[in-house]
């Protein structure tokens, strides 16, 4: 008899130990019983006779990991505090040996002097930011990379945001690759992803652009992870493991030999700090924009409707940004647009009507909603939002000969109604597009003639630290939707003008002096890390939490910035609370999250979320 060490796949549990008359080869998937049930496994490593009786292993599977995926999962779970086979689930194994077919490609794709000065830099840094305008063409720059990776005989991973993988994005990828490239994300059938799976391993397939799932398929030989938008916040996972696919391409590039490229007109601001950076400027094409600013408290104020009056008569199109991710009510001032701030952490309180408060997400510092702005005295203080719905009625009936429609998760559910949208858009059966932050996503239009985001003051009074990084990008992106080809507009509501104003033409500056901000208090200066527990009794999420936050006391090196019920206090009948602390030790602050599990809580590195 055998005895293995197996890693319990999607489980939480601690790898256990079976035995098996034959011998397992390290990473091979099997199946193993565990009270009545029968569950994945991986084989991790063969060991001594246990003192304990063990159960035998069931079945051998055709499927396993490599040696480099185990290291690889290992370290996300230490990393991100799970299980190991909750990290391994990630991977889809491999079926079969990789056949070295390969390809060669020529593509017809010429880039610009300046975009071949880009091409040289990447080539020569291993890891390399693309820091490009919003139409400077670093898409051709990718596909570029993508051409000579292959022809190189090695694998690529082109990870795009949720909602980035646009028809127009895979028509231009198909376009150049034809069968060599495939589509990844986690709506594809079953069937599709056998056959994906099966020609990546047999080399037809050489491309993957996906989700950021597609970072964990079974490649050979990866050569190339390019991580387009790497500002989105989609890269990181809402479910455990809670990992981040931007920081994870590193780390497999470094851990495959890989070559790593990130690309944002709106980089982040850890990735500036962290990579050797090209600056590409411009638009591919002639191209000018004239930025507007509306002073308007929010909603289709005259100015708004005037602007579109005067692009649909120059017969260009419209969208309109409307932002509903703010999840709470915040207040800013009718008259000098100012939100009031926590005097622990300099970022906006939000509102919780019910109890009358304003409260800071992060260290839930709580004051009564004050009855006039205290910058300049004017009482009318709450701003109220307006949905994607209604902004498109209100269009409708004032523009009736022109086509207006929805573009938001409300109305688009499928790939397909995706698709028709945005083929209509550009068939321009369409003139005005209403939508939310998925206006913002990489689309490549040349007939919008206006960009108009509205309401914008909420964003950047989010009560997040990030939140000035997270709108100035957004209203970048979406104003880069405008003016790509010819001349554009672009009119933003706002009361804090003077900060676009300063900012849109240079985010180079933006980050510049929102480091100074950072400095130091938050990442990159710091890391955080959020801790959570739920429960269906409310004093038990307390006390799990205050449990730990005592234990973060006797780390000398960790600050507990606060603690208390989350954001959303009750999620599914549970109640929750959090403890934010930061630390510019990672290793203090791993050490804290793996004493905490044991606690029943649940750790969130390097959290981008705040309510
Ligand atoms: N070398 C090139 N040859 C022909 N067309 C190009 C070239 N480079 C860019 N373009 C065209 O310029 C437009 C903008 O380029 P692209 O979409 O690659 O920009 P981007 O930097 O990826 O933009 P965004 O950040 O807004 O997504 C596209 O229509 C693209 O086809
Ligand atoms: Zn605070």
């Amino acid at each position: 008899m055998h005895y293995y060490l197996i890693s319990l796949l999607k489980s939480p549990l601690t790898p256990l130990t079976y035995c098996s008359h034959d011998i397992l080869e390290i990473g091979r998937v099997v199946e193993v019983p565990l009270s009545k049930r029968t569950l994945l496994g991986v084989v991790l490593e063969c060991v001594e006779q246990p003192s304990f009786a063990c159960e035998e292993i069931l079945l051998t599977c055709k499927t396993f990991y490599t040696l480099k995926t185990l290291e690889l999962a290992r370290f996300i779970a230490e990393y991100y505090v799970c299980s190991l086979g909750e990290a391994l689930a990630l991977f889809t194994p491999f079926s079969q040996k990789s056949l070295h077919v390969k390809q060669t490609i020529n593509t017809t794709i010429e880039l610009s002097s300046l975009q071949e000065e880009a091409l040289a830099f990447i080539k020569i840094n291993t890891n390399a930011l693309l820091f490009g305008d919003t139409g400077s063409g670093k898409t051709e720059i990718y596909m570029k990379l993508f051409e000579e990776a292959i022809n190189e005989g090695k694998q690529v991973a082109f990870l795009v945001p949720e909602i980035g993988l646009t028809p127009q994005m895979k028509s231009r990828l198909k376009h150049h690759f034809g069968a060599h490239v495939a589509i990844w994300h986690s709506k594809i059938s079953a069937k599709k992803k056998e056959q994906i799976l099966t020609e990546l391993q047999e080399g037809k397939i050489c491309i993957v652009a996906g989700t950021r799932s597609a970072l964990f398929l079974p490649y050979e030989k990866l050569g190339l992870i390019v991580v387009d938008e790497e500002h989105d916040e989609s890269y990181k996972s809402s479910n455990r493991p809670r990992y981040n696919a931007k920081d994870l391409a590193l780390l497999f590039g470094q851990k495959l030999n890989a070559k790593v490229l990130l690309g944002s007109a709106t980089p982040s601001l850890n990735s500036i700090q962290k990579l050797p950076t090209f600056r590409l400027k411009g638009t591919f094409f002639e191209a000018s924009t004239h930025v507007m600013y509306d002073e308007s408290e929010h909603g289709l104020s005259n100015a708004v409707v005037v602007a579109i009056e005067k692009t649909l008569k120059r017969q260009k199109q419209v969208v309109v940004f409307v932002p509903t991710r703010a999840n709470f009510k915040y207040i800013t001032c009718k008259s000098c647009g100012a939100s009031v701030e926590c005097p622990y952490c300099s970022v906006a309180m939000s509102v919780h009507l019910h109890v009358h408060a304003l409260k800071c997400h992060y260290c839930n510092y709580t004051e009564a909603i004050p009855k006039a702005c205290p910058k300049c005295g004017c009482e009318e203080i709450i701003a109220t939002r307006m949905g994607t719905a209604e902004v498109k009625e209100k269009l409708s009936i004032h523009f009736k000969d022109f086509s207006v429609s929805q573009f938001d998760r409300d109305v688009i559910k499928t790939e397909k109604q995706l698709t028709q949208i945005l083929s209509d858009f550009n068939e321009k059966k369409i003139d005005i597009l209403v939508g939310t932050q998925m206006l913002s996503k990489g689309h490549d239009y040349h007939g919008v003639g206006l960009a108009v985001i509205l309401g914008v003051d909420a964003l950047l009074n989010m009560s997040d630290f990030r939140a000035r990084e997270k709108t100035l990008a957004l209203v970048m992106q979406i104003a880069g939707r405008s003016g790509r080809k010819g001349y554009g507009e672009v009119l933003i509501q706002s009361q804090n003008s003077a900060f676009f104003k300063r900012y849109l033409g240079n985010y180079a500056q933006f980050l510049n002096d929102e480091l100074a901000f950072r400095n130091p208090l938050y990442p990159p200066f710091q890391k955080m890390l959020k801790l959570m527990s739920a429960h269906t009794k409310e004093e038990k999420a307390k006390e799990r939490i205050e449990n730990v936050a005592q234990i973060a006391l006797e780390f000398k090196s960790i600050e507990v910035v606060g603690h208390g019920k989350a954001g959303v206090a009750k999620i599914a009948g549970k109640y929750r609370y959090e403890l934010l602390v930061r630390s510019p030790s990672t290793k203090a602050l791993l050490e804290f999250a793996h004493l905490s599990k044991a606690l029943q809580v649940e750790a969130d590195m390097d959290p981008l979320s705040f309510s």
